[in-house]
């Protein structure tokens, strides 16, 4: 009947799109000129063991603040956790991060107009290829429910695969991350971050949700890498991984399923009070 082959067509539709944001999105903004990669190139910028080794480094840097929890008892990791003081760590990690990338950086009010929140470097330079930033969020297969945390909501990110990142850090959205990062919850040790969600954030480069979508006059800086966290990823540091699985998962796929992260790497040097865009319209051919 009519309603079916209508959805039938949506359906079809939404398997062939091949944009980097969900269509509400798309129908928002007026210049969608799209950055094109080529299938089964996995539109890599930078190779995956560069994304691992810089990922470790900016840890290890956050970590050294910190105990290694793993090695001490229960009852002192549970202590240090209640008494831990968000915004002296937000202070150590963002000066961490300056100490060891040479560079800083935070949102602010966008160089476009109508453009609300961007992100801009704040100190140093971004040297090309570099990790600039993460775009945090909760990770959904394609198959899971996303409508209600979707509606209105313009962070949603499309992996190549389907795979859909909700980066928004208010309302529902919100609501969903801290209670699946508590799910995950190994006792007294977090195995992802959700200070993104709060003014105080241990990962300072885990802000690439505000980044905005290049135009004409200001091209694309940074791009969007996608990553799969590598299983023997140092447990310690997971506290910092801005993402998290939307669906538990059991015993068996803790060893299967990779944690999906989005990274920003820059495609040329940035300057010092440069906003950062992306290309919001990646197409695969
Ligand atoms: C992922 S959010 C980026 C953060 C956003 N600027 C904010 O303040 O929340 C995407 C939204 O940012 C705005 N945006 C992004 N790029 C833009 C551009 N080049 N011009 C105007 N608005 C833009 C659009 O409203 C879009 O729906």
């Amino acid at each position: 009947n009519g309603m079916f082959s209508l959805f039938q067509r949506i359906k079809l539709k939404w398997l062939q799109y091949r944009y980097r944001f969900v269509p509400w999105i798309a129908l928002n903004l007026n210049q969608r000129s799209a950055r094109t990669v080529d299938q089964g190139h996995s539109d890599k910028l930078i190779a995956d063991h560069v994304v691992l080794h810089s990922i470790l480094g900016l840890f290890s840097g956050f970590h050294q603040f910190y105990q290694p929890e793993q090695k001490i008892c229960l009852e002192t990791a549970y202590k240090a956790l209640a008494s831990r003081d968000p915004a002296k760590i937000a202070r150590q990690n963002s000066q961490a991060t300056g100490a060891l990338l040479g560079f800083t950086v935070e949102r602010g009010p966008s160089t476009l107009p109508q453009g609300g929140t961007g992100v801009f470097v704040t100190s140093g330079c971004v040297p090309k290829g570099s990790v600039v930033a993460f775009y945090p969020g909760t990770v959904y297969y394609p198959h899971e429910a996303i409508f209600f945390q979707s509606i209105g909501n313009s962070f949603i990110f499309r992996c190549i695969d389907g795979v859909l990142i909700d980066g928004n850090d208010r309302g529902l959205s919100k609501m969903i991350f801290n209670s699946c990062s508590q799910r995950d919850r190994q006792g007294p040790f977090n195995v992802c971050d959700s200070s993104w969600l709060t003014a105080c954030l241990q990962n300072p480069l885990a802000i690439g949700q505000y980044v905005n979508n290049q135009s004409k006059e200001l091209p694309a800086n940074v791009a969007y890498q996608e990553f799969s966290v590598p299983m023997d990823f140092p447990f310690h540091l997971r506290q910092f991984l801005p993402n998290v699985f939307y669906s538990p998962h059991s015993a068996e796929d803790l060893t299967q399923r990779a944690l999906r992260l989005v990274v920003l790497v820059s495609v040329r040097d940035i300057r010092v009070g440069e906003e950062l865009f992306s290309t919001y319209f990646t197409v695969v051919r």
